[in-house]
């Protein structure tokens, strides 16, 4: 006899929601499930929007289940859909576009909304909150276009945007009722110390200021105060706060106060019908941190399964700010009273800060900026109430200021099993413990993987690796360098070991034979084999297109509107005005939105339609500037000695040479160069993977440059007299590059990983080495062919990429 599976229907495909989801397929719960969302994606993880506008984070990074998850664990979603009503008498759920879901339970998981100030001109463009990836794409495109960003709001969240607004280029100022930021988990001290940081970061302040209207036209173009003052702003941000969504519980009958009433087993007053997450109010009390989300979600999960559960009895909260250089932590109480016993110690040398507060001996609060590693530690200690003693205090505050020479958190070792260590997402030191040592596990990754551990704000990362540090104990050195990804636990130099060793050809035969855990790998490994194959034989690998990145696949860079780029080759940075006219031609012709000058001092041709581009490349006829390839971008220069004053070297003709002979050969991550005819640097050698020099003798070298989003000052790597030396030691650098780095890695991060030293002990140190490489490099560098020129003579390829197929 087969039993008919319940129906859950979870409303809000969000991180309590969906974490709640998890939870009960862990536990076996037999439901069928139908998930609604009304945004268009899945579940993402809505922490990480504040690193998506940093630039450290893509969208596509920040999906916790794609897809495929839903499809995998039989889950219906309806993404795009808004439930608008719980007929508790039907029993279904019906949504805005008519739709109904029959239920036998439901959760409901509409999180918050950005609370906008209702003041007049708040509804003007140029107007967003910050909740979801619409507005964080409103943000990233206002950069754009505007100079002048206000934010309104010095809390977590506003501090957050205003210091992506600031990476983006804007000018930035935040616009703060009280006169301490973030008000709500710091004291004074602290919050000064915050706002003098922030400032040095290039945020500006308005501090104490009400906004009485928004001013402009159709869109915002200023904020006037209650005093009377004004700031001129294109663009506002409002982040004063949120407002739980009760907007389809309070249509459907449910008890509803500032959230939606639950009680201890989140159920709420219609029967069968339970909610978790912000929209919740569990004791009187709506949480804005995901750490009580999953603790609600877990009780919940349990109840809904049927396996015993305490009740859930409400949250102790810290939070952390997620802006890079500025650490700040807050847990439990933060203001003195008279009623705490307060330890406290401020360094105003090295800018940190530290406060504990003591109720009857008892810690009931934390509050650190500047140094925050013992938050995981205070942590734990404000949520147990722990009790002073001695030994704690000289272990936390040390015996020089701020803990300066303090041992590190509580060992690991004397924590309980019981223990929270990823707040976040309640998993205990038992819970990954166990996993470690049930699954074999050995990388953070794994451990994320099976327990969710480190998968929201990351903070408790540094205490997950102490656990394995500690369960692996001797083992754990040798396993931290292994593993390239979860589908392996193979380091890099294994698997390219391992391919010469054993001959494999072929991704497919590299993950059969070498025991992938995922037959088909995943995207961080497959383009990474593919490039170790193409290293290792250099002439004789096919090239697997599937297993590259999608701007490489198609030879341009795809934009946010679906159009592509098109960058073509400037030997050096220089052009004629044959070409310029060609480029002009084809420009009007196909009606290219922008023609742009590159930071690498290329035309990049914005905007072609999908089915435009080879015909761009056709009519063109020029080499493709490799602009979207793990590959040599450019060579930049300057005028040099064939035109300018002061040039010594003839930057501008080795500029053009260099790129001629090292253009499209493919390296672990995109590789910049840069030559200059004196020591004035006018092409900005210093942040170059390669950087040349000209001086009065010859020229130096650099190398291990970056200017992205980890800035690197290039080292100088030597000084040589001729141009032949020069060409030999690049050839070598690039090819010893290309045979030790990790796939992606940068060579501001190879030479740190490698050392200086090491580099110049086998280029400079081994003349036969140094040759070698160059050899090889220029075996390697015979092979390659323009791809544009091949793609136009491939029909089949041409046609399926830029006529039919869709872009993933
Ligand atoms: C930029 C940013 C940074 C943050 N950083 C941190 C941090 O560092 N640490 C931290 O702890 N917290 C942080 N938070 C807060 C944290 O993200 C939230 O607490 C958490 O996401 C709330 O989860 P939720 O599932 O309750 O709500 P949500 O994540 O908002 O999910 C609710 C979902 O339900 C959908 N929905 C709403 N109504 C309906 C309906 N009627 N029908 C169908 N779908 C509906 C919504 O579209 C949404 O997708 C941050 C928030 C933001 C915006
Ligand atoms: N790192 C993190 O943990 C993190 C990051 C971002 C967001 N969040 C969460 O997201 C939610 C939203 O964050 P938030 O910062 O908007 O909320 P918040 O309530 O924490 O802070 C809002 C701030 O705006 C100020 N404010 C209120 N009205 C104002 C006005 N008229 N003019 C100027 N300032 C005004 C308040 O004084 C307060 O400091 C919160 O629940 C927060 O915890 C957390
Ligand atoms: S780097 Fe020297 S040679 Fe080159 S343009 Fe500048 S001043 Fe002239
Ligand atoms: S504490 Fe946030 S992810 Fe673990």
């Amino acid at each position: 006899m087969t039993t008919e599976r319940k129906k859950l229907v979870l409303i809000g495909n969000g991180m309590a929601g969906v974490g709640t989801v998890e939870q009960i397929l862990k536990l076996g719960g037999a439901y069928d499930i139908t998930v609604l969302g009304s945004e268009p994606h899945p579940n993402y993880n809505r922490i990480m929007l504040s690193y998506v506008l940093e630039g450290s984070k893509t969208i596509d990074d920040i999906i916790l289940n794609d897809l495929d998850w839903y499809k995998d664990n039989g889950i219906e979603l309806h993404t795009g859909t808004r439930a608008v009503r719980i007929d508790g008498e039907a029993r279904q759920v019906v949504a805005e576009n008519g739709q109904v879901f029959p239920y036998d339970k439901v959760i409901i998981a509409t999180g918050s909304n950005s609370f906008i100030l209702p003041i007049p001109g708040s509804d003007k463009e140029g107007v967003v909150g910050f909740r979801d990836i619409a507005d964080c794409e409103q943000m990233l495109d206002a950069a754009k276009s505007y100079k002048q960003a206000a934010v309104i709001g010095g809390g977590l969240l506003g501090l957050e945007a205003a210091k992506g607004l600031v990476n983006l280029g804007m000018d930035v100022t935040v616009v703060h009722l009280m006169e301490d930021l973030m008000e709500r988990q710091l004291d004074h001290t602290a919050a000064t110390m915050l706002k003098a940081e922030l400032e040095r970061q290039g945020v500006k302040f308005a501090m104490g200021k009400q906004t009485a209207e928004l001013t402009g036209d159709s869109r915002v173009s200023g904020l006037r105060f209650s005093d009377g003052t004004e700031l001129e702003a294109q663009f506002v941000v409002m982040a004063v706060g949120i407002k739980p969504n009760v907007e389809l519980a309070k249509n459907s009958g449910i008890d509803v106060n500032r959230g939606i009433v639950v009680n201890d087993y989140l159920a709420t007053s219609l029967p069968d019908v339970y909610s978790v997450g912000e929209c919740t109010e569990h004791r009187g009390v709506c949480y804005g941190l995901v750490a009580p989300l999953f603790e609600q979600g877990s009780v919940l999960a349990k109840h809904l399964s049927g396996v015993d559960t305490a009740p859930y009895e409400g949250s102790v909260v810290s939070t952390k700010l997620k802006i890079s250089g500025v650490d700040v932590f807050s847990a439990g109480e933060f203001i003195d009273t008279a009623e705490h016993t307060v330890i406290a110690a401020k360094d105003d040398w090295k800018r940190t800060y530290k406060k504990i507060l003591l109720k009857d001996g008892r810690i009931v609060g934390a509050v650190l900026f500047g140094d925050v590693t013992e938050s995981a530690n205070l942590q734990k200690l404000v949520k147990t109430g722990a009790e002073m003693t001695d030994e704690l205090y000289s272990e936390l505050m040390g015996t020089g200021c701020c803990g300066g020479g303090a041992k590190k958190t509580a060992s690991v070792e004397t924590m309980a099993d019981e223990e929270i260590v990823c707040g976040c997402n309640g998993v205990t030191k038992k819970a990954i413990v166990d996993a470690i040592q049930d699954n074999g596990f050995t990388t953070v990754d794994e451990i994320k993987a099976c327990t969710g551990a480190t998968r929201s704000c990351g903070g408790c990362k540094p205490v997950v690796e102490q656990i394995l540090q500690y369960v692996l104990g001797d083992g754990f050195q040798q396993s931290a360098k292994t593993g390239i990804c979860g589908c392996t636990t193979l380091s890099r130099d294994e698997i390219v070991a391992e391919i010469k060793a054993k001959g494999l050809t072929t991704t497919k035969e590299v993950m059969n034979v070498l025991g992938w855990k995922q037959e088909e790998g995943c995207s961080k490994c497959r383009p990474a084999v593919n490039y170790y194959l193409g290293m290792i034989y250099p002439d004789t690998h096919q090239d697997e297109k599937e297993s590259r990145f999608v701007n490489e696949r198609m030879s341009a860079n795809i934009q946010k509107d679906g159009t592509f780029t098109v960058v073509p080759r400037m030997y050096g940075g220089v052009t004629t005005p044959e070409d310029l006219k060609r480029i002009a031609d084809v420009s009007i012709k196909y009606d290219v939105k922008v023609v742009k000058v590159t930071g690498g001092q290329r035309l990049d041709l914005i905007g072609v339609k999908k089915e435009d581009v080879p015909k761009v490349w056709e009519e063109l006829d020029m080499p493709s500037g490799y602009a979207y390839a793990k590959s040599l971008r450019t060579v930049k220069t300057c005028v040099g000695s064939q035109f300018c004053r002061f040039g010594t070297q003839d930057s501008l003709g080795m500029g053009a040479l260099l790129e001629r002979k090292y253009e499209r050969l493919d390296f672990p991550a995109k590789f910049k160069m840069a030559v200059n005819g004196c020591p004035r640097n006018c092409a900005e050698s210093c942040t170059k993977d390669i950087g040349i020099v000209g001086n009065d003798g010859g020229w130096e070298i650099f190398i291990g440059g970056n200017g992205g989003i980890k800035p690197r000052i290039a080292d100088s790597l030597c000084k040589v007299k001729t141009d032949e030396e020069l060409v030999e030691i690049c050839s070598a650098v690039m090819q010893y590059y290309r045979e030790t780095g990790n796939y992606l890695e940068r060579t501001s991060e190879w030479v740190e990983r490698l050392g200086l030293e090491q580099i110049k002990s086998v280029i400079l140190d081994q003349p036969e080495e140094r040759r070698a490489l160059a050899q090889r490099i220029d075996f390697a560098l015979a092979q390659v062919k323009d791809p544009w020129k091949k793609m136009l003579n491939d029909d089949k390829t041409r046609t399926a990429l830029f006529e039919h197929a869709e872009i993933r």
